[in-house]
């Protein structure tokens, strides 16, 4: 059995790739990763010398190399993890969010129509949905609404899948995810930003008034989740992948702030994001009904452990943040990076 993984070096790519080389020792898995700067070989170096794995340097949306690498390796499974992922991001520079993740997914689903798999699998957002009021959750009959270039490109993606199992027949699954926590998150996000910024004593920058809610979901509860979709999902489907866990980020960073003994007065009100969903909450009882789900964390267990890995993982954060991170991986791996 072999598995092409896209993104394999970005957040949750990496510990879906960890716990795949690690639960299957018997698949060969191969991730596929360009590098760019959310992407980082440090994030698999425990496992980077595995017999069953092999990372490959390249671009999902370059097709022809995209259509070589297909030949050579008879895929048995696809799973497109390789996006641009911050809506921050999208706002300023929509054109390459539609690049890879347009074109990129149409790239991969081309070639997985000429050359066959057994499944090809999309990881999607909940960010498709749009936003929600005070009440309610989004299932997999919401409409998609996508409010952010980031979102709205996500969007196209997903329709682009399920036109190819629609009009051609394309064996597919899409998975649409609440907001991931864990180790390994690069820290333009929420999470690992206010954690790092906690420990330098900097400023919180806190969009808007705070009370935005995301609904956040452990890394390894969604990887597990993507296992069970990929192996026992009804081609066709979508299904949405919620940690039933919801909080304001003011309730977010004020637990960072305590876990670290940091006073309150380092939070700062901002400008807010413009487009700026209000909530987002997944019903995720399709998931659990139909194939069985069951998150293990709790999120205060999660983010307890969450901190304490980026406390004791500084070398890795700091790096990243120094700015010297593309030279250091170049200098690291620069001579093991195979397709360039
Ligand atoms: C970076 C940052 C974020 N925020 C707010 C904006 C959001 O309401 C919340 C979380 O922001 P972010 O960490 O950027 O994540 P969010 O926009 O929700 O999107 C994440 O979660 C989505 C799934 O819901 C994924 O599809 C996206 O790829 C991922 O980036 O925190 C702040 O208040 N201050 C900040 O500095």
């Amino acid at each position: 059995m072999k598995l092409l993984v896209t993104g394999g070096a970005g957040f949750i790519g990496s510990n879906f790739v960890r716990y795949m080389v690690n639960k299957y020792p018997e698949y060969q898995i191969v991730n596929l990763d360009l590098l760019t700067y959310a992407g980082n070989p440090e994030n698999l170096k425990d496992i980077e010398n595995a017999a069953n794995y092999k990372f490959v340097r390249g671009d999902i949306a370059d097709r022809e190399f995209i259509n070589g690498l297909f030949q050579e390796e008879k895929f048995d499974y696809v799973l497109n993890f390789a996006a641009e992922s911050h809506v921050d991001r999208s706002i300023t520079d929509p054109g390459i969010f539609v690049q890879t993740n347009i074109q990129g997914t149409l790239a991969l689903l081309d070639a997985a129509k000429t050359f066959g798999v057994t499944k090809y699998l999309q990881v999607s957002t909940d960010e498709v949905y749009g936003t929600l009021g005070e009440t309610g959750y989004f299932t997999e009959e919401t409409p998609l609404a996508a409010n952010s270039p980031y979102s709205a490109s996500k969007a196209g993606a997903d329709l682009l899948v399920r036109a190819y199992h629609e009009t051609f027949g394309l064996p597919v699954n899409i998975t649409r995810c609440s907001n991931n926590y864990g180790p390994y998150h690069f820290p333009e996000k929420l999470i690992p930003l206010m954690i790092i910024n906690a420990l330098h004593d900097k400023e919180l920058p806190i969009y808007g008034d705070g009370l935005n809610i995301r609904d956040w979901l452990h890394v390894e509860d969604h990887c597990q989740a993507i296992d069970l979709v990929l192996h026992k999902g009804r081609n066709g489907e979508v299904y949405n992948v919620g940690g039933n866990n919801e909080r304001t980020n003011i309730e977010i960073v004020k637990t960072i702030l305590k876990h670290l003994n940091k006073p309150e007065s380092l939070m700062k009100f901002v400008k807010d994001r413009p487009g700026h969903d209000r909530r987002y909450a997944i019903d995720a009882t399709k998931l659990r009904t139909e194939l069985g789900w069951s998150p293990k964390y709790n999120f205060d267990t999660g983010i307890e452990q969450t901190i304490n890995w980026y406390l004791n993982n500084r070398e890795w954060w700091e790096n990243i943040i120094s700015g010297e991170y593309q030279d250091y991986v170049k200098s690291q791996y620069g001579d093991r990076l195979g397709v360039e």
